[in-house]
């Protein structure tokens, strides 16, 4: 395997093995999270505590999914460990993906992500609850209506187009890094409609520091000390002036940005957004846009690299379409490109976990959660275990296109955008930008890694990868 690993990582470190074994000794017996209350008829979430006070932290952080992968083989689709400062409930089958997700009790409560990522992303529509949250999510959809995507779009190629023709060819290229400065200049320019400057410069060593903050092992301001937890709230305060400052000038504008857009939408019935309300949604969106995207495009790059007869596929029906500038109809004919797409997301779950909290003592699939406790759906492991995957560990695009579609056997199988009422409000924007992206990669060049290269993502926080995926450009002749 041919790697170098490019930032310092929880993969790999002096003792790693050590603790690898100590994990797998310690904290493994099995135990119930909680006594079923008499006669409910519940059984017992069964798991394993992990190592004193970190619990499982470590482990999850150093092999992502794979954790899930394992407990459940011993416990079933729903089990329990402690991670992050608290016990966790994991769901990784579709049916309790399901029950999770619609939610018909209302008792999953979207508080669990206000323990991660609350202080940061205050009141983001990912945040909200009930009611409220729909208000605010209808609000929200006339920011994401088909005339303001294709006006998005618009600038989202025109990045696109300054961007990837200048990438350099025949050596190794840092892809991730790459795509994550094209999809920040997106946030700049689309979201924010700001020029790149000082400032917006500044704004985006910002913003990366609330996003990296949720996972970070300190919890808590201490003042003076530069941990990712204050850091995360310094860089809140700064986009919350930020954008604050600009919203009388926005609100009096035409722009065509996603920051002018909520300060403008209105639903029939005359329901606006207050300024907090731009403000909260317009960090949230920011975060829930780049690195999502960022990794989506990373991924199907590796792929596209280790299978070369995709590329070849991929690229073709992109030059038949005889467009630098495809539009969202055009971009969706791409049937290769769609199955790649799905298939990259499958494998390479660009959000890792959704979180919950249980508003109630709960009956999930027969089993016995106590009211406040946080749950994660692993996609992750969703996306790679049940009987609907064949050979679920291979990179295979027939499978998402008929006649197989197995990512259509069960509604809840399949989830890298999540489902019920939270399902991703940004999926269409995300979608075309890593889709036109991806087009004028294929359109512009070949990609290339050496035969044995094998990608190794990082875990820490939302995923990326270890040696920042050095692929290898050569122009198109
Ligand atoms: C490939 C790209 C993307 C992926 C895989 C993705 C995935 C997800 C997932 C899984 C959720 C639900 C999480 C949960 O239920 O706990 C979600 C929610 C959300 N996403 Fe995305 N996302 C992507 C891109 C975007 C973009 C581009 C935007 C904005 C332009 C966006 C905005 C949001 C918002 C606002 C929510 C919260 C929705 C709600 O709570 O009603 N996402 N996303």
């Amino acid at each position: 395997m041919t790697r170098s690993v490019t930032k310092p990582t929880l993969q790999h470190f002096p003792g790693d093995k050590l603790l690898d074994a100590v994990q797998e000794r310690v904290g493994t017996d099995a135990v119930p999270l909680a006594k079923p209350p008499a006669g409910s008829g519940l059984k017992p979430v069964m798991g394993e505590r992990g190592l004193p006070l970190v619990g499982k932290s470590l482990k999850m952080i150093r092999e992502g999914e794979q954790t899930a992968y394992v407990m459940r083989d011993k416990y079933g689709d729903v089990f329990w460990t402690n991670a992050f400062g608290t016990k966790m409930v994991f769901a990784v089958g579709p049916e309790a993906v399901q029950a999770i997700l619609q939610n018909k009790g209302k008792v999953y409560s979207q508080d669990g992500w206000v323990y991660f990522i609350g202080p940061f992303f205050t009141r983001g529509l990912m945040l909200l609850d009930g009611e409220e949250h729909h208000l605010h999510r209808r609000i929200m959809q006339e920011a994401f209506t088909r005339p303001r995507l294709e006006a998005y779009q618009t600038q989202v190629q025109d990045i696109i187009d300054r961007t990837v023709p200048d990438w350099p060819t025949d050596q190794p290229m840092p892809m991730y890094p790459a795509v994550k400065q094209l999809s920040l200049d997106v946030a700049t320019e689309v979201f924010m409609g700001a020029e790149p400057s000082d400032e917006t410069h500044a704004l985006t060593g910002a913003f990366i520091d609330t996003v990296r903050a949720g996972t970070g092992f300190v919890r808590t301001e201490v003042p003076v000390l530069k941990t990712r937890w204050n850091k995360g709230l310094a860089g809140r305060r700064k986009l919350d002036a930020y954008f604050r400052r600009l919203i009388p000038a926005k609100r009096a504008s035409e722009d065509t940005d996603l920051f002018a857009a909520l300060c403008h939408v209105e639903t029939e019935d005359g329901l606006k957004f207050s300024d907090d309300d731009v403000v909260n949604h317009m960090i949230f969106l920011m975060m829930a846009a780049h690195d999502t995207s960022t990794i989506t495009a990373t991924a199907m790059a590796y792929y596209f690299a280790k299978h070369p007869e995709w590329q070849d596929k991929a690229r073709a029906e992109s030059l038949a379409l005889g467009t630098d500038r495809p539009s969202i109809d055009e971009l969706d004919s791409l049937v290769t490109l769609d199955m790649v797409f799905k298939e990259s997301m499958r494998l390479v779950a660009p959000v890792p976990a959704f979180v919950r909290r249980t508003t109630e003592d709960t009956d999930l699939l027969g089993q016995y959660v106590p009211k406040g406790t946080i749950i994660n759906v692993v996609p992750g492991a969703l996306h790679l275990l049940g009987d609907h995957w064949v050979s679920s560990e291979e990179f295979d695009p027939t499978r998402l296109a008929d006649p197989r579609n197995e990512h259509k056997a069960h509604r809840f199988g399949y989830a890298p955008f999540g489902g019920g009422a939270h399902k991703c409000i940004g999926m269409a924007f995300g979608t075309n930008e890593v889709k036109a992206l991806l087009h004028k990669m294929l359109t512009t060049y070949t990609f290339e890694v050496p035969v044995d290269y094998e990608i190794e993502w990082d875990h820490t926080s939302l995923v990326c990868p270890t040696d920042d995926f050095p692929v290898t450009l050569r122009r198109l002749a």
